[in-house]
């Protein structure tokens, strides 16, 4: 239902689900939690006990700012969670470091496992290994309830769930005096993904309707994302990959700090050697290659962050 500026409508919408990972097992506060998440393509799960996220936190709101504090622009020791606008893919590789984006207000920081431990702060790398970590625990224990021979696992999920793994933590800033959306309509392309969030602002379409997901205290939000949604399309269990978006933060004239969030990423080996490409399962008949993977992934990204289109396939 539309509004009449022709803008989608958006409702708050209670019912979401929530869910522990317990001994590698997910335990929804619903009885019927799980396939309820499967066909919203997201819920909520309690952060692990003795979660520490001052490291992402800090970074979130420092890794865009100049590296030398205008404050203390003679410091001996400059803060190392400021400066990283300076790394770029042109340093690193394809769709890794810092990327001021023109139709949104995001300004981003990508960055894959096998750089974490040369660019992030120490106590960085070390959070993102235990997000990456969570995230696979929740990837299996996803798998262990779908219909999905366990003997297929590595083979249909692009060996995700090992070091051939893509496995990347993006850091979004959401800068309020950049007159455009958020961040654009969109699927996360991979298997699941486990987001940091602490302020309002995203939101998922159901049937054509815009609805607030707002943080939880305490909590991640994992998405499905596109693989996950393409293997399990023809099985009992099909799984859906959540269409989202963030919508504009207004200027606060300083009256509060921006917005920011960042996510674990979990997508498949782009070595086409270790895995061929995106698979669906058929019961009955096994897997069936239906796309390559790295075309795949830059279509979403470019079409994620252009003005005119949106990160859907
Ligand atoms: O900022 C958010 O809440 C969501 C970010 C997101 O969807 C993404 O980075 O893929
Ligand atoms: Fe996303």
């Amino acid at each position: 239902m539309s509004t009449a500026a022709g803008h989608p409508r958006t409702t708050a919408l209670q019912g979401w689900q929530l869910a522990e990972l317990c001994d590698g097992e997910l335990y929804f506060t619903a009885e019927d939690g799980l396939l309820r998440a499967l066909n919203d393509g997201f819920f909520y799960v309690r952060q692990p006990a003795g979660t520490d996220l001052s490291a992402g936190d800090r970074f979130a709101r420092s890794f865009y700012l100049p590296a030398e504090d205008p404050a203390s622009p003679t410091a001996e020791h400059p803060d190392p969670y400021r400066g990283f606008h300076r790394w770029t893919a042109e340093h690193l590789s394809r769709h890794q470091g810092y990327f001021r984006r023109d139709a949104d207000q995001t300004e981003q920081f990508f960055l894959e496992s096998a750089w974490w431990d040369q660019i992030y702060p120490a106590a960085l790398a070390r959070q993102a290994e235990r997000m990456r970590d969570f995230a696979l625990d929740v990837q299996r224990a996803v798998l262990a309830r779908l219909d999905l021979p366990r003997a297929l696992w590595d083979k249909a999920t692009g060996h995700s769930l090992t070091p051939h793994g893509t496995h990347t933590l993006t850091f979004n800033h959401f800068r309020p005096e950049v007159a455009a959306r958020g961040l654009n309509i969109h699927k996360d392309s991979g298997w699941v993904t486990v987001l940091r969030s602490t302020e309002r602002g995203l939101e998922v379409d159901r049937d054509g309707e815009w609805h607030p997901i707002d943080p939880v205290p305490g909590t991640f939000i994992v998405n499905f994302g596109c693989a996950m949604e393409i293997l399990t399309r023809r099985t009992a269990t099909p799984v859906a990959a959540v269409a989202h978006r963030v919508v504009r933060q207004p200027p606060s004239g300083g009256a509060k700090p921006d917005r920011f969030s960042y996510a674990l990423f979990v997508d498949s080996s782009l070595d086409e050697s270790v895995c061929p490409g995106l698979f669906a399962y058929e019961p009955g008949s096994g897997l069936h290659l239906q796309s390559g993977f790295g075309t795949f992934l830059n279509n979403i990204l470019d079409n994620t962050y252009r003005e005119d289109t949106s990160g859907l396939y």
